[in-house]
């Protein structure tokens, strides 16, 4: 996951490959609820990892049920089977809509003493028609705050009051479907002597995610019954049974993105189209039939259980006007999709939108409008006009609002014919649903090498390269490149082999260096089975680098290796002639030097705190004697780059010379 305070994605062309999607967030946490109130132990299997699944599972252990987190996706939950919940709790639910709700109803059913509370977005989003519901029935809730919000209280403290169960409960519909979502799943707690009945009030809005309570429910062993989705009845002497293990079902509102992109970018030049994996057809999930949506605007899909291909049919896209009653979530990703059609898309009956984590009619209008396009918004309906011309595009800051759908649907404008970049801020708000979801966007995007922006900071040796490259990279989100560890790992792989490092022995040195088995992963760096992390750290390893990086043929050896780092969204490389030699076009190169004094007494200290000992005067004859070595050789020498903007940190804190090596970078960005 990205936790940078924004996220630049450069332009995209291609889309291609196979994507693997995470759990659904609504199955999950229904699931979980479910397991919750079983009997027994309940083995759930591709949970969803994230911020609301987060919550649920902390609020589950606080009210005393069992929980293990195996790990890979498995999670084990002890219901309650009966038992009352501990209490008094307070528990604290994030932006967790699908935790608030049905835990308030279920805890209500239970008796005992709650608190729910959650971020602030949480206490402005309406709960009121469920409060009233579950009052109608003789719960006793407080809004601590507004009323119709949370945070809540409910209290039963002396035990639970006289349920009246034998009128039908009444709810409104046509703000959330999850108040009766969180009805349904709690009632049958209460269905004992007599069925228990719930009639809608007004129209019901997101049916399909009523559709996936009762299926889960069914699941659990409780057959519910619906006239025409207006009336519910949950027959009496209904018990939650534990189906031992279930699978969540992957995303199908995530699933959009990909197939947005599959649509826009997928199949060209007679490349296959975009696979993803863990959705299909045959999917519970009403957002499944976003897919309709994209076959409407020209997508090529096909599909079967767990799977579906995309590619693109149509282009430009077909624009489309369409009630998105049906797909409330997926439809956002209509929204960006309506920039590359033909003419004016409307998506209508989306007035639910305004009660999300944002108000997304709000939300997409403004955030469209920055790259360029016409939009025009209604109090539940949005037309978002095609831009006429690339010229028309606009590189933006996409604001996310805390909402992981409007920063994974702008995703999407990064595949602008402009070729412009596209930034995402506050990228880390997709842990909702979707933690990795830009790693898994770059694992099937594709754009040319020359459009994957490169930092490059060379000089001379213990300057704070390493330092600066890597603190850079990590505040943008990029890879990172330590150029210097190549040559380190060539050479201690030349003395492991018994090879001496002297130009004659020219030929098997570069040999060596093209197949060298060196993987980095997570910090670490691997040469074959070996963690070399810290062998290749010795001054003595940092010469024998500096010789080996001396021979013309090894320097060329390594040349492909350090290209591959070259990847979506970016990259800092640091070493002595990245700008120079290996990234020459690189948008912004950076000369860093120190004194000599100061790098010698810098190398000192990093030695000492390893437990090295070492003499100032000693390191630096040694740095100057690298310097010199690796300024005077012929191949690749080290030197600023024409274009190189030099930096003297000497007198700089580590903080200030990454805030000078960012503030020159975002100084030539278009944003
Ligand atoms: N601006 C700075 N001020 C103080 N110490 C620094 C600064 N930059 C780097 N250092 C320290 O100097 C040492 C050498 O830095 P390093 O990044 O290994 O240099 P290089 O990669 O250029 O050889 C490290 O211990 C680092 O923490
Ligand atoms: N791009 C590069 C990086 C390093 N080298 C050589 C020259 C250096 O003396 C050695 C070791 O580099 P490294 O950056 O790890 O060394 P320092 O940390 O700066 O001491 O490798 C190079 O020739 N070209």
């Amino acid at each position: 996951m990205y936790s940078t305070a924004f996220l630049d994605l450069p332009p995209l062309r291609q889309a291609s490959g196979s994507v693997q999607l995470p759990g659904s967030k609504s199955i999950s946490n229904r699931v979980l609820l479910l397991a919750a109130l079983s009997e027994g132990t309940t083995e759930v299997h591709d949970l969803l990892a994230s911020d609301d699944t987060r919550v649920m599972l902390d609020a589950l252990r606080a009210l005393g049920c069992g929980v293990h987190e195996a790990g890979g996706g498995v999670a084990c939950i002890t219901g309650l089977g009966g038992r009352r919940p501990a209490s008094p709790a307070k528990l604290f639910l994030g932006n967790a809509g699908t935790a608030m709700r049905p835990l308030t109803a279920a805890l209500a059913l239970l008796g005992g003493e709650y608190e729910l509370s959650g971020i602030p977005r949480m206490h402005e989003r309406p709960i009121g028609d469920l409060v009233d519901a579950l009052r109608q029935l003789g719960c006793r809730i407080d809004c601590l705050g507004s009323e119709g919000y949370p945070p809540l209280r409910i209290d039963h403290e002396g035990g639970l009051p006289p349920l009246r169960l034998d009128a039908p409960i009444r709810v409104r519909g046509d703000v959330s479907s999850q108040f009766l979502t969180a009805l349904l799943l709690a009632l049958p707690l209460v269905a004992q002597e007599q069925d228990v009945v719930i009639e809608v009030v007004g129209a019901l809005i997101s049916r399909p995610y009523i559709h996936i309570t009762l299926e889960l429910l069914a699941r659990f062993g409780i057959a519910v019954r619906h006239d025409d989705w207006q009336r519910f009845v949950i027959p009496a002497g209904s018990q939650y049974r534990s189906p031992g293990q279930i699978h969540v079902e992957a995303d199908a509102s995530s699933a959009s993105y990909f197939i947005a992109a599959g649509a826009m970018a997928a199949g060209l030049d007679g490349q296959k189209p975009l696979k993803i994996l863990g959705v299909g057809l045959d999917s519970i999930q009403g957002d499944i039939r976003f897919v309709e949506a994209a076959q409407a605007m020209g997508a090529r899909v096909a599909g079967g259980p767990g799977w579906l291909e995309v590619g693109r049919g149509a282009w430009p896209l077909k624009a489309i006007d369409l009630d998105c009653n049906h797909i409330p979530d997926a439809a956002m990703t209509l929204a960006v999709m309506a920039l590359y059609a033909d003419g004016v898309t409307t998506l209508r009956n989306i007035a639910s939108w305004r009660v999300k984590e944002t108000d997304r009619i709000a939300a997409m209008a403004c955030e469209l409008r920055k790259l360029g396009a016409t939009v025009e918004e209604g109090p539940d309906w949005l037309s978002v006009a095609p831009l006429p011309r690339a010229a028309d595009w606009r590189a933006a800051s996409i604001h996310t609002y805390d909402d992981h759908r409007v920063a994974m649907c702008f995703s999407l404008a990064a595949f602008n014919p402009a070729g412009l970049p596209v930034r995402i801020e506050d990228p880390r708000c997709v842990g909702k649903t979707f933690p990795d979801y830009f790693e898994a966007l770059f694992a099937v995007a594709q754009t040319p090498p020359e459009r994957i922006p490169v930092i490059c900071i060379d000089g001379p040796t213990a300057s704070g390269k390493g330092t600066v490259a890597a603190q850079v990279a990590q505040q943008l989100g990029y890879h990172f490149l330590d150029s210097g560890a190549m040559y380190r790992t060539a050479a201690l792989a030349a003395m492991r082999a018994g090879i001496a490092i002297e130009a004659q022995h020219e030929p098997r040195l570069a040999e060596l260096a093209r197949h060298l088995p060196v993987r980095f992963e997570g910090g670490r760096i691997w040469l074959a089975g070996d963690d070399i992390t810290d062998a290749i750290r010795t001054e003595e390893a940092g010469m024998n680098a500096s010789r080996v990086s001396a021979l013309p043929a090894v320097r060329q050896a390594l040349v492909a290796l350090q290209l591959g780092f070259r990847r979506l969204p970016g990259l800092v490389a640091d070493g002595r002639d990245m700008g120079t030699v290996i990234f020459p076009a690189a948008p912004l190169k950076v000369f860093l030097t120190a004194s000599a004094a100061v790098r010698a007494e810098r190398r000192h200290k990093q030695l000492i705190s390893k437990g090295i000992s070492a003499t100032i005067s000693d390191l630096r004859a040694d740095l100057e004697a690298r310097d010199a070595r690796d300024a005077s050789r012929s191949a690749s020498p080290l030197k600023a780059a024409e274009d190189a903007l030099l930096l003297d940190n000497s007198l700089l804190t580590i903080d200030e010379a990454v805030a000078q090596v960012v503030a020159w970078w975002q100084a030539r960005q278009p944003f």
